[in-house]
């Protein structure tokens, strides 16, 4: 584990060969999209500031000149071009569309999600005794008032961005809570508080783990309001995938187009793949049978370590073995949560949303092929999951999927198939 992150991530930034030089006429105003600190020739800059691009060498990096007129080589990755007002405009739709109790009846309604931080809460309640706690995101407040409720702590912060706060305030106090709840209508990137933080607790999960980035929210907080030895809920987060079959799911949506009343609809399938296989399928509930093989932690998030770049582009290799013949339709992923305890004595609580426990509101996620594939009892399935952020809107995902598969002889069945899936953007 180098930098809070494993899984089989490659360097982000690879050595720079400065004799490359194709100057661009074209100068760009760029935005990081987050610190960097360079080396040697590399340019040093924070997160937000703006750049001007001078020429661009190579795809990996660009020399640049910051504001104040140094100039050196910036890694792409770490550059958009998305103004700061487009960043802005996409935060308020993504906060309007928590404005409404909709979301929040379903996510209150998800006993699985919430009993876990209630339980999480419960078991470490004696050691919230003076403790100040931020709840970033805090919704509907359910969170800060179980704090209040169960723990004896000094002052809880319910910070929540979308209009649903005014109503969080009146609901702590109609619930006696005003006097160690505070609930701020803000970002929690612009929230001043007088005193640094004991413990963020924050339920900042969405589709695939990171879909709204709202962990990246979370991780700013940490590095800006928790105290050293703070304690964050959760402690680290997890992402698995499995081979699996989904007969039905592919069937419907592709075979479909065979015969509808009499007639041969199969000149639509090809659209059909662009229309119902470019995103997952957010909303899937995985039969245990239908996966072949074991599941695989392909990506592990240590939330005190983990560093906001470290999740700009996640690369992750996998590896599966075939436990039985059936078809290869797609892959699906779900997550898994950990609380650790305040303290060595207490148990570790854990929330997973796979298949082989209570189903939650986030369900699986089923990524199909285009074309599904037969596979045999001990072949080998090899290939990379690549979560890539989307530098425009920045709370979507881009998942790459390559993959192989190997006879148990060690022979090539299937060349590297490649796909690219967005979510949602
Ligand atoms: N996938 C999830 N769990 N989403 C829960 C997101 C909840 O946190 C709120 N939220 C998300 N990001 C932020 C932020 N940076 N600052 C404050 N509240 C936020 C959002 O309005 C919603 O009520």
């Amino acid at each position: 584990m180098e930098n809070g992150i494993s899984g089989s991530t490659h360097p982000v930034i690879d050595t720079h060969n400065d004799d490359v030089d194709t100057r661009d006429a074209l100068e760009e105003i760029v935005y990081a999209l987050s610190d960097f600190k360079g080396l040697g020739t590399q340019l040093t800059f924070s997160q937000g500031s703006c750049l001007k691009v001078l020429s661009r060498p190579n795809e990996h990096w660009w020399w640049a000149e910051r504001e104040d007129g140094c100039q050196g080589y910036a890694p792409v990755n770490h550059l958009t071009t998305l103004t700061r007002n487009r960043q802005y405009g996409q935060d308020m739709e993504y906060f309007d569309s928590y404005s409404h109790l909709k979301i929040h009846h379903e996510m209150l309604d998800d006993k699985a999600r919430t009993l876990a931080y209630q339980t999480a809460i419960r078991q470490n309640a004696h050691l919230l005794t003076d403790k100040v706690i931020l709840d970033v995101g805090c919704g509907t407040g359910i969170l800060s008032m179980m704090c209040a409720r169960y723990g004896r702590p000094k002052q809880v912060y319910a910070v929540e961005a979308s209009d649903i706060a005014e109503y969080t305030k009146d609901v702590i106090h109609s619930n006696k809570m005003s006097d160690t709840v505070t609930v701020l209508h803000s970002k929690v990137e612009e929230v001043q508080l007088e005193e640094s933080v004991d413990v963020i607790i924050s339920e900042w999960m969405g589709t695939i783990l990171l879909f709204e980035m709202m962990v990246e929210s979370v991780l700013l907080a940490r590095d800006r309001l928790l105290k050293d030895g703070g304690t964050l809920w959760p402690s680290t987060a997890s992402l698995f995938l499995v081979p699996c079959s989904a007969q039905k799911q592919y069937g419907s949506k592709m075979e479909f187009w065979k015969d509808q009343y009499g007639f041969d609809l199969s000149d639509l399938i090809e659209i059909a793949k662009e229309e119902f296989l470019q995103k997952p399928v957010h909303n899937h509930i995985l039969d245990p049978a239908d996966c072949l093989s074991e599941a695989s932690r392909i990506l592990n998030i240590d939330m005190r370590s983990v560093r906001r770049e470290d999740l700009e582009q996640i690369d992750l290799d996998f590896e599966f073995t075939v436990q039985k013949s059936g078809t290869l339709h797609g892959f699906c992923t779900w997550f898994q949560v950990d609380f650790e305890g305040l303290d060595q004595s207490i148990h570790t609580v854990y929330l997973n949303t796979g298949p082989e426990h209570e189903l939650t509101h986030w369900k699986q996620n089923l990524f199909l092929l285009d074309s599904p594939l037969s596979v045999d009892k001990d072949d080998v399935i090899t290939g990379q999951f690549n979560l890539h952020r989307n530098p425009e809107w920045r709370r979507h995902l881009r998942v790459l999927l390559r993959f192989r598969v190997m006879s148990s002889s060690n022979n090539l069945k299937v060349p590297d198939r490649e796909k690219l899936f967005y979510v949602w953007r």
